[in-house]
């Protein structure tokens, strides 16, 4: 698979001391990390550590209660037309619309952020994806692991700097989750950057380039020691 184009550049992501949770409550222990182009950050954890909480946070979605967080060198805001033209982002909760087909949803996306050559950028990523058989069915003949790579489709179908991730791999089998290890680490060949959150040590292992660690100790760690923390069930 192809990744988009993206230009090199300043940091994706920087967060210093940032606390995350709600109603002033914090979820987790501040966090602080930087993401650049070229780098892929796997935040890992158990669950309810905060790790969708942060990636909210990073994207805007939610005010840090504590701490700054920058998101291409700006305030997070997901409905400035900068983030949304440079950050493409599936959250794990995509909906659809129930009357458009999977390729007409992905040739809404080409649209909206003037792909060109859709069709054919259409046509690609449903082989990419394995939905080529599905490309005509609306989204309520799909199964749930369908639906997850018909939004994944839709992230990857559009140019963009920064990928947010919410543990991309849920519903996914085993094959596609080694796709999505092989498009993630094509994506940070390119120069693009992703933030995710996962809880799957061979996608960790294959693509991250380092791992924070979310939870009562929040704190970045190599990729090893990354993993290691999935497999001892901190994560
Ligand atoms: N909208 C909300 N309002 C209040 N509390 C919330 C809200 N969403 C999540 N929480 C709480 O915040 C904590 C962190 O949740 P979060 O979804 O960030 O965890 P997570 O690390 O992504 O977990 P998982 O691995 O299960 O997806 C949990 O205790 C959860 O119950």
């Amino acid at each position: 698979m192809r990744a988009k184009t993206v230009r090199a550049g300043r940091t994706l992501v920087s967060a210093q001391q940032v606390s995350v949770g709600y109603d002033g409550n914090p979820v987790c222990a501040p966090a602080t990390f930087t993401l650049e182009p070229g780098q892929v950050l796997a935040m890992v954890g158990i669950n309810g550590a905060g790790k969708s909480t942060l990636l909210r946070t990073c994207c805007g979605m939610l005010k840090p209660l504590d701490g700054r967080v920058e998101l291409l060198g700006l305030k997070p805001d997901p409905r400035s037309a900068t983030q949304r033209a440079a950050v493409a982002a599936d959250m794990g909760e995509a909906s659809f619309f129930p009357s458009l087909s999977v390729a007409e949803h992905l040739r809404l996306v080409c649209l909206g952020h003037r792909v060109p050559q859709a069709d054919q950028a259409v046509e690609d990523i449903l082989i990419d994806l394995d939905l080529t058989r599905q490309a005509h069915a609306l989204p309520d003949a799909l199964s749930s692991g369908q639906r997850r790579r018909l939004a994944l489709a839709a992230a990857l179908i559009r140019p963009r700097r920064l990928l947010v991730l919410d543990e991309p791999e849920q519903r996914l089998d085993h094959t596609t989750r080694l796709l999505l290890a092989d498009r993630l680490t094509a994506e940070r060949q390119a120069g693009g950057g992703v933030l995710m959150a996962s809880h799957d040590p061979d996608l960790v292992a294959a693509c991250a380039t380092a791992v924070l660690l979310v939870g009562s100790d929040t704190r970045l760690m190599s990729v090893d020691e990354g993993v290691d923390a999935i497999h001892e069930g901190l994560s």
